[in-house]
């Protein structure tokens, strides 16, 4: 992590797989190389994006050891998404990650499927921040968790020692959002986690965000949070408009499939494969992704006159 805290746009870098299968990890080096000479600011190995959930073990050690070479190479950090239902086994997986010594943070969910009261996700937290080695982002995705986090519940969970940041992702920008971001705890950073609302999470005060679309347009999503930065609300406005509509066709259909399809067509990746129960992306989302991928290649972003006359 910078000295300042979390900031920026985290990638969380697919899982390309090779025509038999196999992980392929020189395409995923040459993927994570090429998003952070674009701009991003660190890289997240094991995010939904990459397919944990279907990963072998091994798999996912090299997914890590991959990425965190990529991050050496750049001085970027690294998050790597771990944890579970069971509190003492993900504070066992946080050792085990710390043994690695390449984790700058841990990407942690609320625990998924148990359904525990807020004071239950509120004490395995501490539980976790208390025994981890690294610094831990709490993964709030009610939609995939089944366990909805509040702001005052998030406020006190950024009031942990350890817990530096939320990957925010209620699927909208709702009443928990204007709240907890009217009031953040001091180095406590907000990440937004639905890549459709970036911009307004920015414009709530949002450090950054882990945005799967990121890996197609890496500069233009760099750009937004430094338009953020500086105040340039005609180039924040026009560019985040153009990025949500581009994040709107590569989750028309369940992520990660429409970004690896896109790099498979772009040849970044070797395939457009993802493992069952994932289906591969339609030819439709496809193409509606690559025409929004050029509206956005269109915009000429240093003249803001040119930025207005660009809007639809
Ligand atoms: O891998 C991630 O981290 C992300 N996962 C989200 C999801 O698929 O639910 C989407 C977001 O772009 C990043």
């Amino acid at each position: 992590m910078n000295p300042h805290g979390i900031h920026g746009i985290y990638v969380p870098m697919v899982t390309p797989y090779d025509a038999d299968g196999s992980v392929a990890s020189d395409a995923l080096r040459d993927l994570a190389r090429s998003v952070l000479a674009e701009g991003a600011a660190g890289l997240v190995a094991l995010g939904t994006t990459g397919e944990p959930a279907l990963l072998t073990v091994r798999e996912k050690s090299e997914m890590v050891a991959v990425c965190a070479q990529a991050c050496r190479e750049f001085g970027a950090p690294l998050i790597v998404g771990t944890g579970g239902s069971a509190t003492d086994r993900s504070a066992r997986e946080l050792e085990e990650l710390a043994g690695t010594g390449v984790a700058d943070a841990a990407l942690v969910p609320a625990p998924p499927f148990v359904r525990p009261s807020l004071a239950g996700v509120l004490a395995h937290f501490t539980h976790l921040a208390e025994h981890s080695p690294v610094p831990l982002i709490v993964y709030d995705v009610p939609y995939r968790t089944g366990c909805a986090l509040d702001a005052p519940t998030l406020r006190a969970l950024g009031r942990l020692p350890g817990v530096v940041g939320v990957k925010f992702a209620h699927g909208t920008v709702d009443h928990d959002a204007v709240d907890l971001l009217g009031d953040l705890p001091p180095g406590f950073a907000v990440l937004a986690g639905d890549d459709v609302f970036l911009a307004p999470l920015l414009a709530l005060g949002a450090a950054g965000g882990v945005l799967a679309s990121a890996h197609l347009a890496t500069a233009r999503f760099a750009e937004l949070v430094e338009a953020w930065d500086k105040g340039d609300l005609t180039r924040a406005r026009v560019l985040g408009h153009a990025l949500a509509r581009l994040s709107e066709a590569v989750f028309a259909e369940p992520n990660p499939a429409v970004v690896k399809a896109v790099l498979a067509a772009q040849g970044r990746i070797p395939t457009a494969a993802v493992r069952l129960p994932l289906l591969p992306a339609s030819g439709d989302a496809v193409a509606r992704t690559l025409s929004a991928l050029n509206a956005l290649n269109a915009l000429e972003c240093s003249d803001h006159r040119a930025l207005l006359r660009a809007q639809p």
